[in-house]
């Protein structure tokens, strides 16, 4: 077999995941490098959750291999898989919605500041300032800074999970139909925002029954069925019909 890619942002070899006799994953593998943007398709059950699960370290794989920039790592935990730069944003996003923007991204992590030189107080100037920085870093407007994000639209509270993960320096964005339940101008939206985090040299795992915004955003494409791995596509060289009989078979 051939070398691991040094300039990998991601590299998992012959992955596979068992729940006793389901083989949800099987021999899976894929390559990520900066500022692309690779699509996981698949049916219901294909094993899309099983292989976002092992990359995000929520299971370990019952065999195979994960590197980062060429270099194997393994994942004790998500928040071990989140320091080593992997950042899973999950649909239900996990915001505070009562929280701000700031609040949000600091979540757990509050920048403190002390009062009169002792009392240990919230530092909400930095949080603010942090939260304007980090939106404008994505390129995406919004006026009430300060506001709970409970007040948000689907597409402004994806963005703040996506600033979340940006500030804590995430190099790879695993997100779970970010997409799905939004109305098509706030599609947009995020899909202008996987675009931005592609300039930035970030790289995504994009997940999506939608082949629609799998086709405008994503450079490639891997589609699962039933825990194989039934084709891997640029998307430049392929097509939705194309994509389609691969996910059903036969
Ligand atoms: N914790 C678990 N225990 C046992 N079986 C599981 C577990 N998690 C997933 N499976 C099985 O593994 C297979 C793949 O499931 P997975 O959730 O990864 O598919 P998926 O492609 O994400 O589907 P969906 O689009 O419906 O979310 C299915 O047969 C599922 O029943």
């Amino acid at each position: 077999m051939s070398e691991f890619d040094p300039t990998a942002l991601l590299e998992v070899r012959n992955l596979s995941k068992n729940f006793g006799a389901v083989q949800a994953l099987k021999d899976f593998s894929m390559t990520i490098h900066p500022g692309e943007v690779v699509a996981l398709a698949g049916d219901n059950g294909a094993g899309k959750t099983t292989m976002i699960k092992v990359v995000s370290g929520v299971f370990a794989p019952s065999s195979g291999e994960i590197r980062m920039q060429g270099k194997p790592v393994t994942f004790a935990s998500p928040q071990d898989a989140r320091a080593q730069g992997i950042e899973t944003i999950y649909q239900d996003l996990a915001l505070a919605d009562n929280l701000s923007i700031g609040g949000n991204i600091f979540l757990g992590r509050e920048p403190m500041r002390r009062l009169w030189g002792v009392l240990p107080v919230l530092d909400r100037k930095a949080m603010a300032e942090a939260a304007r920085e980090t939106m404008a870093r994505l390129d995406f407007h919004v006026s009430r800074l300060n506001a709970p994000v409970s007040n948000f639209s689907g597409g402004q509270r994806q963005a703040v999970a996506i600033g979340r993960a940006v500030y804590w320096n995430a190099q790879i964005l695993i997100m779970d139909e970010p997409t799905a339940a939004l109305g098509v101008p706030e599609q947009r939206k995020v899909l202008a925002l996987i675009r931005q985090l592609k300039t930035q040299g970030r790289g995504v795992i994009f997940i999506s029954h939608n082949l629609q915004d799998i086709f405008a955003v994503a450079d490639r494409i891997v589609v699962l069925r039933r825990g194989n791995t039934a084709g891997e596509r640029q998307i430049a060289d392929t097509n939705p019909d194309e994509i389609v009989k691969l996910m059903v078979g036969g």
